[in-house]
């Protein structure tokens, strides 16, 4: 059963890469300085298409994970997760079907899907064999312009329909995201707060601490 793969192991800060925020030099410290911030989870979310490169990275961020003994997510892309050897997947709406992904990846790795603003979808998701589902944006987000916000009574409804980990994503701040905790979400996706901030060990303590307070 999905749920229990991901039980305990989705929860705190998930933090996610960014590449345009980061150059290269320093993509590796940033992210293991959210690690040290105690992030539990980071994905890595690439769209270009440089194979070596994302191939490398992916690899560092699998290495930088394991040291850390977070869960190491790679967004998208199921060929990367398995040269990588990740042990989880995210995929969104118009990435391949679950049972396809299941068949070529195996019964071990945790794969997440995007739910965006629908309990139902999430529903569906789950019963198709998701490990954990997200919601969101919540607020607008200067990564993801386009995404709709979704109001945060969808997570409410999340909690109470759906036994599996639900992350919450788009526009989280230390300042907002203690409401979605609050209302049910298990794990904060953040992108910009993290990688954005002067000090992203900082600013990742500053979120994982909201797991505290709510
Ligand atoms: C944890 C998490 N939640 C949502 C997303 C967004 O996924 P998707 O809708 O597939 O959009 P892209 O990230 O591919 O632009 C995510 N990546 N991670
Ligand atoms: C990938 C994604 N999907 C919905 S919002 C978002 C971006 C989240 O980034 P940020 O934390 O900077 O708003």
């Amino acid at each position: 059963m999905g749920g229990a793969r991901a039980r305990g192991v989705v929860a705190g800060i998930y933090a996610i890469t960014d590449a345009r925020l980061m150059p290269p030099s320093v993509f590796l410290a940033r992210a293991e300085a959210a690690l040290r911030g105690g992030a539990r989870l980071l994905q890595y979310r690439d769209k270009s298409n440089d194979t070596a490169r994302r191939l490398a990275e992916a690899r560092g961020l699998r290495a930088l994970c394991t040291r850390y003994g977070a869960l190491f997510v790679v967004n998208d892309d199921p060929a990367l997760a398995q040269s990588v050897a990740a042990p989880a997947l995210h995929v969104g709406e118009e990435d391949a079907p679950l049972d396809e992904l299941r068949r070529g990846l195996g019964e071990e790795i945790v794969i997440g899907v995007s739910c965006y603003g629908s309990v139902e979808r999430a529903q569906r998701a789950v019963a198709a064999g998701a490990d954990y589902v997200a919601f969101g944006s919540f607020f607008p987000s200067s990564s993801k312009p386009l995404a709709p916000v979704v109001d945060l009574d969808v997570l409410r409804q999340a909690r109470q329909a759906l036994a599996v980990p639900i992350v919450a994503i788009g526009g989280i701040t230390a300042a907002n995201g203690g409401a979605l905790v609050a209302a049910g979400a298990d794990s904060l996706a953040i992108i910009s707060a993290l990688f954005a901030a002067p000090d992203v060990e900082a600013a990742a303590r500053r979120c994982a601490a909201l797991f505290k307070e709510y």
